[in-house]
């Protein structure tokens, strides 16, 4: 495609040049421009992208797109705003992928990850080919990849979409964060169904306040379109029982599905039954009754797995077809992730890092739990202080005993984000043991028979950041060395 083909898609812009090269590939990152591509000046949170137009021109750039001004051998095109510009483009050049892929995305502050994957499942055991975008990685057909975010920035994404469309998958399932939404990575992507899971506290530090939060995650719902075209209508599923759909509900002009368990809601878990098994309810939707049996547990699951069985439903899939589907559900990595050696007590891996999940999953745990609960936690550096005094007094409250230690502490000391943590509690029924793995290796050593042992925030990573630097670092993995010295000290 050639440079003017790609931005006489932008409305207002100028050329520095009338040379119209053939471009063979869009980079936002200059380290990895080759010959032939054009390169984008993305102003970011550390650096600006227009202070690298000199190397993405050693490296074989052949067109820039800046904000301003610069100095180039190669045509320079000014636009307003290239993180915009590169949604647009990055969509034309990529032939449009979401157009004729079914797109379902999953917002909320918890169980984004959680109710994509039911859905993926739900897809698959459909025999259908799936892709799916999110904090664990990017799956195209059975291929991963790893990921940085979440949700992958405008070029990323268009080009995993694309390369969805060429392996033949059908639907993809997307987490699309409020980071995302709020720095426009989703523009230009044509979404079919949103999901919204729930609003609770959580990255206040980027956006601020609850209002704020909620607003960006807003963009969701209210980019979705309209249900006017009856080939691809658009549908926005939302949680009844969170009252922040109200307010989704007021910005979209998408056809309106709701899911719950208190309030009135079209698609409606009754009668639910939390057993050791797993958990059992009455599914109500357009009149009918169905008997829904799951091998997971928590009321926060059942609410993701409501959501996960509307936009299955609405994507045309059998009712009959999706319920065993969701039978034959196993779990997600690092979500209540169990970890069993034979020890005489559980041990469970789930990536609680929010006050909401933490005492969803606390809550969920005490249900199992015949002796002590015991929760290992800590925060995540440079990221949202404000959460830290709410989850150390919910571990406190609701575990019998806690060991705060590190999760990923980044730049800050992590004596500092223990002491935060520490700041709201109001007993003694806790430790700290900075050291993630002797905090491990602690809990293990004085587990009881019966006892639940909680190791919060972290789930399917397998990393910690401390400092600048990456240290190999996985729970699971961990917890089993820990369960094994101890079973072969008692032997
Ligand atoms: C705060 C934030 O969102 N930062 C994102 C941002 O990085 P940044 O602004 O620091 O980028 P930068 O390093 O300043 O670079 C600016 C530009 O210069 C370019 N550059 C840079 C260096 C160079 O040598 N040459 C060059 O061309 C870069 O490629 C970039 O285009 O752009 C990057 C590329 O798209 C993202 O990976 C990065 O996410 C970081 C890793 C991050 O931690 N983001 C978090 C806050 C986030 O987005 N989280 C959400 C939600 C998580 C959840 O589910 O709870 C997510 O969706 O992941
Ligand atoms: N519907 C839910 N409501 C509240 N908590 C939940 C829900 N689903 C999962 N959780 C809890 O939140 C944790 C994170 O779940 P999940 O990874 O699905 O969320 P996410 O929204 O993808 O998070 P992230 O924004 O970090 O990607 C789980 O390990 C569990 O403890
Ligand atoms: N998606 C979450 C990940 C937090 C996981 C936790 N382990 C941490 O590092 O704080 C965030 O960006 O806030
Ligand atoms: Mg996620």
């Amino acid at each position: 495609m050639n440079l003017n083909e790609l931005v006489q898609h932008i409305h207002h812009y100028s050329i520095s040049s009338e040379n119209n090269p053939f471009i063979t590939q869009l980079d936002n990152d200059s380290r990895t421009v080759k010959s032939g591509s054009l390169f984008f000046c993305i102003k970011g949170f550390t650096v600006d992208g227009h202070d690298y137009v000199q190397q993405a021109v050693a490296n074989g750039a052949v067109a820039i797109i800046a904000e301003k001004p610069i100095k180039a051998e190669v045509p320079v095109v000014i636009v307003r705003d290239t993180n915009r510009a590169l949604a647009i483009m990055a969509d034309v050049f990529y032939g449009q992928p979401s157009h004729s892929l079914h797109v379902i995305s999953v917002t909320g502050t918890n169980g984004k990850t959680t109710t994509s994957h039911y859905i993926d499942h739900i897809f698959r055991y459909h025999s259908k080919k799936t892709g799916m975008i999110g904090t664990i990685h990017i799956k195209i057909d059975d291929e991963t990849y790893p990921v940085k975010n979440t949700t992958p920035d405008q070029l990323l994404l268009q080009q995993s979409l694309h390369k969805m469309k060429n392996k033949g998958v059908e639907m993809v399932v997307m987490e699309v964060s409020s980071h995302a939404l709020d720095l426009g990575r989703v523009r230009g992507c044509d979404i079919d169904i949103a999901i919204f899971t729930n609003l609770s506290h959580d990255h206040l530090d980027y956006h601020h306040s609850m209002e704020e939060y909620r607003n960006a995650k807003g963009l969701l719902f209210s980019s979705l379109g309209n249900t006017y075209n009856i080939e691809k209508p658009k549908v926005a599923i939302l949680n009844e029982d969170d009252t922040a759909s109200e307010y989704y509900k007021k910005v979209s002009s998408a056809q309106i599905l709701t899911y719950g368990i208190e309030k009135n809601s079209d698609f409606m878990a009754k009668n639910i039954r939390y057993t050791a098994e797993g958990t059992y309810f009455d599914l109500h939707y357009e009149g009918k009754i169905s008997p829904v049996k799951l091998k997971l547990v928590g009321k926060f699951n059942v609410y993701n797995i409501l959501a996960a069985i509307t936009s299955c439903y609405v994507s045309k899939i059998p009712m009959e077809t999706i319920l065993k589907a969701i039978g034959t559900i196993k779990g997600v990595p690092g979500r209540f992730e169990l970890v069993n050696e034979g020890q005489p007590f559980t041990v469970i891996v789930d990536y609680a890092h929010t006050p909401d999940s933490l005492e969803n999953i606390l809550k969920a745990a005490k249900q199992i739990t015949t002796n002590r609960l015991i929760c290992i936690v800590g925060c995540g550096g440079d990221r949202d202080r404000t959460k830290r005094p709410l989850m150390g007094r919910i571990a406190v409250e609701r575990a019998d005993w806690t060991i705060f230690t590190s999760d990923n502490p980044r730049t800050e000391k992590v004596e500092q984000i223990i002491a935060d943590m520490e700041s709201e509690v109001s007993n003694n029924k806790y430790e700290v043991i900075v050291d993630r793995e002797k905090a491990i290796f602690h809990a293990m050593k004085s587990a009881q028979k019966g006892d639940c042992i909680i190791i919060a925030g972290k789930g399917h990573e397998t990393y910690q950041v401390i400092g600048k630097e990456i240290i190999s670092f996985d729970d699971r993995k961990v917890a089993k060395a820990a369960i094994k010295a101890k079973l072969r000290k008692q032997n």
